[in-house]
């Protein structure tokens, strides 16, 4: 089977780029799209990031065989409880979220009577909104799918089929792994950079505003993901809070066997460390993963200035 007609509910960064990627990779698919915001549907519609935006989001599902909830974690509940009654009963249900259990729990219990395959592109950038789309954000990477058990094989061999369409590779996992494994690779990542950034700017005073003169360096790298949706990440982080926690809780030893090696001047345990730090990074841009891309999603709307092939 394939899909025929979607609805995008929530036209930012994530909505928007697979409205304009199915637009691009799967031209068949009528496009239905909604967003909460009236400033954000007129954009979208300028845009065109969906053949037709609609005022109600009951209106943009009603004849849907695939509902995209594109919306921020700590939403997605209410996003689906409003369009309950409207998503017609076959209609497969999905999401982008990037925390997956508790989504997937929110979506099961607004939906009780839908099938909904959660999933999680792990594509993005800083920008969200209506303006920060672009029809090559999934190209040549990971989409998460984390189906419940004993789902349709039909439709999960469906949504498979879309997301490899946009240009993404997909892997199956359980909404368990997922949120213990985005926790580290992801997540951590992120409260990372919030908390360099935050600190360094609190530290300005000591620095005298050299934070923003010398930024060029690593740090400009931790801006760039500091910059990132406050909502979505406060939604993120305490719609995983456990894993999260979990990880936290590891990495706080690593920093402090660091902090020790550093005290004691063991530069062997320091040097080891950043060898086989090196050695992962070198074996990502091996894989083809890399994503030092310049202009990557930063208004170019293509996200392919810069790419080789
Ligand atoms: N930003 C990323 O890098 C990234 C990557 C992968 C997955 N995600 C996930 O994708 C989802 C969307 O993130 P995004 O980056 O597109 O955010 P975004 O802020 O760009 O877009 C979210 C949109 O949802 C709209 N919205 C909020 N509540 C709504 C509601 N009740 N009904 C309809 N629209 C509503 C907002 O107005 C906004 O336009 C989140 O769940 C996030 O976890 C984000
Ligand atoms: O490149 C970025 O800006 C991102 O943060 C993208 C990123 C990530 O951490 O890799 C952020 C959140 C997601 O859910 C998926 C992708």
């Amino acid at each position: 089977m394939s899909f025929q007609r979607l609805a995008i509910i929530g036209l930012g960064l994530q909505g928007g780029s697979i409205g304009l990627a199915v637009q691009e990779f799967l031209p068949k698919i009528a496009t239905t799209g909604y967003d909460i915001s009236p400033d954000f549907r007129a954009r979208a519609a300028e845009r065109g990031l969906v053949h037709t935006v609609c005022d109600t989001a009951v209106e943009a599902v009603r004849d849907a065989d695939l509902v995209i909830f594109c919306v921020p974690p700590g939403v997605m509940g209410d996003a689906a409880a409003a369009v309950r009654d409207a998503i017609p009963a076959n209609a497969l249900v999905s999401d982008v979220g990037s925390s997956k259990q508790a989504v997937a729990k929110a979506l099961g219990e607004a939906l009780p009577d839908h099938l909904v395959i959660p999933a999680h592109p792990v594509a993005g950038t800083e920008n969200s909104g209506p303006d920060a789309g672009f029809a090559h954000l999934f190209r040549n990477r990971w989409c998460i799918v984390t189906p419940p058990e004993h789902t349709d094989l039909l439709k999960l061999s469906a949504l498979v089929e879309f997301w490899e369409t946009l240009g993404a590779n997909v892997e199956i996992m359980t909404a368990e792994h997922h949120d213990l494994v985005l926790a580290v690779t992801s997540h951590l990542p992120h409260l990372i950079a919030y908390t360099i950034v935050g600190t360094a700017s609190d530290l300005e005073d000591v620095t005298q505003s050299e934070v923003i003169k010398y930024s060029a360096g690593g740090f400009r790298d931790f801006t760039r993901i500091a910059a990132s949706d406050p909502t979505m990440w406060r939604d993120v982080f305490l719609s995983n809070k456990d894993a999260v926690l979990t990880m936290l809780q590891r990495f706080t030893e690593d920093l402090t066997a660091l902090q020790r090696a550093i005290r004691v001047g063991d530069g062997d345990a320091l040097f080891e460390h950043f060898a086989r730090t090196r050695a992962i990074r070198r074996s990502i841009i091996e894989e083809g993963q890399d994503d030092s891309r310049p202009d990557f999603g930063r208004g170019d709307h293509d996200g392919t200035k810069g790419l080789s092939e």
